[in-house]
């Protein structure tokens, strides 16, 4: 019997288990990243080299730090503006506004903003990011909160890398460490994510949201997520159409940020997505329909500020030349916050 065809807006999933050793299965799962980036802008990684026990320990700290009480978290409160993106972000705080520029329809992006983000932040990078600098609760109010995470930022980071050398090698570049060498690990960004339980009303009539459609500025993101659901990624053949992302234990969702896009010239996807209703009726409860408690666990990893991003060789030629000017991270940066207000 014939297997029932792929859809073309399926997210792939590849196994990285053969990764690390070398050998001829290298170049193949390099490939299929990059298939995958140049498809869907998403894929599933399953069988890297992050254990399941320290992922499982990263979602059992979240949750130990949300349920902290409010004045605990708010001993290390985001500062205020768009300048650093460290510390505790309570409900309601985040906007994610981006989309409103692509269709520039002021009175859809005054509709948006008035939509409360249903989520609870907590963002953590390198401590040596003097510019970026974190936000720590004092270590007595969750002892061990700090230890673990520093680990688990340096983890990421870690796997993060080994996903740029694929890349690389995917996309043909001779070089396994050309996307990698721009990035010394010191401007990533963790993120805790809590989305508590909102009405499903809410989130249908678009009174509240859990993240509105946007594209990510990194490189790349990975991201962990609980068996909740309700990513969405935006289908490339049909814009406006979001299929789910359906959690898969222990892998990582990968997907290519803005800066990728940039950088491969537009031959790997920044791809739109959201968190918006768990998919299956069976996980709302009560009268009210109340959806369920998520969690999730992004790392955006990025070019340190001053390093140049221009196009990869292997992405232009004489009939293609680069669509972009080459451009610092800071550069780009500041090229899209001065967009977005
Ligand atoms: O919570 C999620 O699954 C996605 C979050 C996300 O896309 C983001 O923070 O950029
Ligand atoms: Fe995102």
């Amino acid at each position: 019997m014939a297997s029932a065809p792929i859809s073309e807006s399926a997210i792939p999933v590849v196994d990285f288990a053969k990764w690390a050793a070398g050998g001829p299965s290298r170049l193949q799962i390099a490939q299929d990243i990059v298939a995958a980036c140049k498809r869907v802008g998403f894929v599933y990684i399953v069988n890297h080299s992050l254990p399941e026990h320290q992922i499982d320990e990263a979602f059992k700290w979240s949750l130990r730090f949300f349920d902290l009480p409010q004045e605990e978290k708010l001993k290390a409160p985001h500062p205020e503006g768009w300048a650093v993106h460290r510390g505790y972000s309570w409900p309601g705080l985040e906007k994610v506004s981006q989309a409103i520029s692509a269709d520039n329809d002021q009175e859809r992006a005054q509709q948006l903003r008035e939509v409360p983000d249903i989520k609870e932040s907590y963002d953590i990078g390198s401590d040596e990011n003097s510019t970026q600098p974190n936000q720590w609760i004092p270590d007595e109010a969750l002892p061990g909160f700090r230890q673990f995470m520093t680990q688990f930022y340096w983890d990421c980071f870690r796997v993060g890398g080994e996903i740029l050398q694929a890349l690389a090698v995917g996309m043909g570049l001779e070089n396994e460490d050309h996307l990698l060498k721009k990035h010394s690990g010191h401007n990533g960004q963790l993120r805790l994510l809590n989305y508590p339980p909102v009405p499903a009303e809410a989130l249908e009539t678009e009174r509240a949201a859990r993240c509105p459609a946007h594209t990510d500025w990194s490189s790349i993101t990975l991201l962990f997520q609980d068996d909740c659901g309700g990513l969405e990624v935006e289908d490339v053949t049909s814009p406006g159409k979001f299929v789910p992302a359906t959690p898969i234990k222990n892998a990582i969702v990968m997907n290519v940020g803005d800066l990728l896009q940039r950088w491969s010239n537009d031959h790997l996807r920044s791809t739109s997505h959201r968190v918006t209703l768990p998919p299956l009726s069976d996980r709302f409860e009560g009268k009210q329909r109340m959806t369920r408690r998520r969690f999730s666990i992004p790392y955006f990893l990025s070019p340190d500020p001053d390093s140049v991003i221009a196009c990869i060789s292997s992405c232009m030629g004489s009939n293609e030349p680069p669509k972009y000017e080459p451009i610092t991270q800071a550069g780009y940066n500041q090229m899209r916050a001065s967009m977005q207000y």
